[in-house]
């Protein structure tokens, strides 16, 4: 079979994006398309979708704080349920698909497949599919915050209703993306029309691919050009700017200047000449953080590294991922987590023509790059 099953739990896709982007359109192109795989589909809304499948089942929404009392930490109480239902109708169906509504935070339901313990053994998060609108996603990121934790959290971005956007407009989104989220696979749409291999069943290799990705690779958008597509919008700043900006009066930074989007200062970012890279617009306020180590790694002092950053940091820290060469230890590490929840495993073999390296990263909200890198080299040394 094409998708060799790495474990028998089920496995999960999670469809987020902003209100009216298209998930219900990609849905039904996966439900309709000949694929010869029986999905189970889990929405939280009460269901006004015309698809004739007895396996879609509706959530109300409930929503538990853990008892950690750890305000980022949520669990879904429906969301359990529902599994567990379907667990007893095993066999019927081969993946489960969660689409989430609107202004969801992805989070939680996220967060329900590492901690829930009948829900992990049964089944395993695959990959977080955040649809994007071509349109309106550069507005939304400007005034919606759940818009930019959604494109934070994905693990594939389908950037649709390119139909109804100029091909620099396009370019713009995506740098805007990219800004946010490099690791995330993009892919652009039209009615959601992306090939299905490219959304579900990923997990085996994508975090591979992720980890390749060094985000210095990309290439810091000039800001100059003509923005016609400003409606009367102020000039936004980054968190340093001296402006009077309240809700961006973070200093607790003690990097450079950093301006946002429509600054035309220079930025710091590597001056690749482009052969092939792609552009990033630096955002203000949710950044990524790569990490590398060549050669392997003493668990006694990376694992403790790892969970005192989590706890210090979750909340500001909405994904890490991570492939791991432990001292000793023929298998690769491999977690990842949301944040202050971490799940990880030994899982295969280092192959004898793999580099034994490790490689995190982190994607979040004013991350404290500095200290991360600081306290990664110092754990790892
Ligand atoms: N022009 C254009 N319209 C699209 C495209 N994809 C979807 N639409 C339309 O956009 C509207 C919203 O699509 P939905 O799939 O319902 O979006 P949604 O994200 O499920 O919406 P909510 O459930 O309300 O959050 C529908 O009228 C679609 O027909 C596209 O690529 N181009």
């Amino acid at each position: 079979m094409e998708h060799a099953a790495l474990t028998d739990k089920i496995p999960v896709t999670v469809i987020t994006g902003y209100l009216g982007a298209g998930k219900t359109t990609l849905l039904n192109r996966i439900l309709t398309e000949q694929h010869g795989r029986r999905y189970a589909v889990i929405v939280n809304e009460f269901g006004e979708i015309g698809i004739d499948n007895d396996l879609i089942v509706g959530a109300d929404e409930e929503v538990f704080e853990m008892n950690n009392g750890c305000i980022c930490c949520t669990v879904r109480g429906d969301l359990i349920r529902i599994i567990e239902g379907l667990m007893r109708r095993r066999g019927k169906f081969d993946a489960i698909i969660v689409e989430t509504t609107g202004l969801a935070d992805p989070a939680p339901v996220a967060q329900t497949f590492f901690v829930d313990a009948d829900v992990k053994d049964a089944a395993q998060l695959d990959a977080v599919v955040t649809v994007a609108d071509a349109k309106w996603l550069s507005e939304r990121l400007k005034d919606a915050p759940e818009a930019k934790t959604q494109i934070a959290f994905a693990d594939v971005v389908i950037l649709n209703k390119t139909d109804l956007v100029t091909p620099e407009e396009l370019e713009e989104t995506e740098a805007r993306i990219r800004g946010i989220n490099p690791y995330a696979s993009l892919h652009r749409a039209v009615k959601a029309n992306v090939p299905l291999n490219a959304v579900l069943e990923r997990s085996a290799f994508d975090l591979d691919r992720i980890l390749q990705i060094e985000p210095n690779f990309l290439v810091a958008e000039e800001h100059d050009h003509d923005h016609h597509h400003h409606h009367g919008h102020d000039h936004e700043c980054g968190p340093e700017c001296d402006h009077d900006h309240e809700h961006h009066a973070h200093d607790h930074h003690d990097h450079d200047h950093e301006c946002g989007p429509e600054c035309e200062h220079e930025h710091h970012h590597h001056d690749h000449d482009g052969h092939g890279h792609l552009k990033a617009i630096h955002d203000s306020e949710m950044q990524s953080i790569s990490l590398r180590h060549a050669g392997e790694v003493d668990p006694e002092r990376f694992v403790p590294w790892l969970n005192e950053l989590v706890q210090k940091e979750g909340a500001d820290i909405l994904r890490c991922k991570g492939i791991v060469a432990f001292k000793n230890e023929p298998r690769r590490f491999v977690f990842q987590g949301v944040h202050m929840i971490l799940d990880g495993d030994l899982q295969r073999e280092w192959k004898d023509d793999e580099k034994r390296e490790s490689r995190l990263v982190f994607i979040g909200r004013k991350l404290k790059e500095d200290a991360i890198r600081k306290g990664f080299e110092a754990a790892v040394s």
